[in-house]
């Protein structure tokens, strides 16, 4: 399949090398994850043409950037992007609205029709005439995403937005990121290594490691990849699309649906047909053979098996995908499906168990089973 955008760059920094060959997606938020020294700041300051790589390519959404073979080579004051770094770096003499205006200015270009609506999703129409010092981490980070949007860029590039925030900021500029996530119709490529921002904004996810891409692809087909160490981790989760279905006042629980299926959980207030992210860690997945009768839990639903990774710990971590209800009838007579529903494109999950469950249960790829989900986290 053809990507609207390719990041081809080839550089060498004598001890570091950055060789990636990507295609991404031309909407949507891709996360650029991997650990400290990765090459994940050096791949978006390529994009970003703040570096040079020797050797690179480079075309977003039909705009080509770079193309070392052809001698073409975009200054970054000519791409249309919007860059968004750990500190705000708001001039500290001038209000919020001059330093939204500043940009502009420098650039020449008029501000984005959209300004107002800027504003107002990132929650700082209310700030434009205070000074930097009298805001908050995040509130100046806030600051500096429309200070990038107001230029109505091609792409925006966030490096590690959220790092200089501590935990108690962090919580309180996601729910906007996530806002900005919903209503940009513009490519965004963010950098971190916290697992909980992949899981809260990717839509795309690449995973680094020394320079190169160990994966690249959509959020919960990487997150459940059992050669990636993510699945292996203590808090190995996927993420699933879903939309509220309804509430159940009587036993204060709310239904979530997803393509195959509907799952309960606590109850939230949310309008029916709101669009949610729900996490399921791995370690609150459980597996039976038969569908149980008698159990508290409440989520019991049909899978297949699609992977098995053990360790050398006694673990096991188990790849599955939901199947749909009328398939899991089929499950009686068939305990191995064929070839098609292995295949499926429905809910990836995954299910850390202990090596010795796996065994009893004698589990192996294509083999039909009831996944028990104790727990979930709604993500926004
Ligand atoms: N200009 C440079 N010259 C030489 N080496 C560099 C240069 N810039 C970065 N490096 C090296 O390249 C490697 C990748 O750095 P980079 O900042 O891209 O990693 P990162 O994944 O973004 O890390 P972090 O999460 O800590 O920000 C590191 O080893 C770094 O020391």
């Amino acid at each position: 399949m053809t990507m609207p955008i390719t990041a081809r760059f080839n550089l060498d920094y004598g001890s570091f090398e950055l060789a990636v060959d990507l295609s991404l997606p031309g909407s949507g938020v891709t996360v650029l994850f991997g650990p400290s020294g990765s090459g994940k700041t050096t791949l978006l300051r390529c994009i970003a043409g703040l570096q040079r790589a020797p050797r690179g390519f480079l075309e977003i959404n039909g705009t080509i950037w770079q193309d070392s073979e052809h001698g073409i080579f975009v200054p970054t004051h000519k791409r249309s992007l919007g860059y968004v770094f750990q500190e705000a770096n708001l001039f500290p003499h001038l209000t919020v609205k001059e330093n939204l205006r500043f940009g502009l200015k420098r650039t020449g270009q008029s501000a984005s029709t959209d300004l107002s609506h800027i504003l107002e999703l990132l929650g700082i129409d209310h700030l434009l005439d205070r000074a930097p010092d009298r805001l908050s981490g995040g509130e100046r980070q806030r600051i500096a995403i429309a200070r990038a949007l107001a230029l109505n860029p091609e792409i925006l590039l966030m490096d590690e937005p959220l790092a200089a925030l501590d935990f108690k900021r962090k919580q309180e500029i996601l729910p906007f990121l996530s806002r900005l996530h919903r209503e940009l119709n513009i490519p965004v490529l963010y950098v971190t290594h916290a697992q909980q921002e992949v899981a809260q904004l990717a839509d795309h996810l690449v995973i680094m490691d020394e320079g190169r891409p160990l994966a690249s692809g959509p959020l919960a087909e990487t997150l459940s990849r059992l050669d990636m160490p993510l699945a292996q981790d203590r808090n190995a989760a996927t993420v699933w699309p879903v939309t509220v279905a309804g509430h159940e006042a009587e036993y204060h629980l709310t239904h979530v649906s997803f393509a195959g299926g509907s799952i309960s959980l606590p109850s939230f207030a949310a309008e029916i047909g709101t669009p949610l992210r729900l996490q399921i860690y791995a370690r609150d997945v459980s597996i039976t053979l038969q569908r149980p009768t008698e159990t508290s839990i409440l989520n019991v639903l049909p899978a297949v098996i699609t992977g098995i990774a053990d360790d050398e710990q006694g673990h096991s971590v188990v790849q599955l995908r939901l199947l749909d209800t009328d398939a899991g009838e089929l499950l009686r007579d068939a305990p191995e499906l064929p070839e098609p529903y292995v295949q499926s494109r429905s809910q990836a999950l995954l299910a850390h168990i202990t090596l010795k469950s796996a065994k009893l249960l004698k589990l192996q790829i294509g083999m039909a089973v009831y996944v028990q989900i104790k727990g979930t986290s709604i993500l926004n």
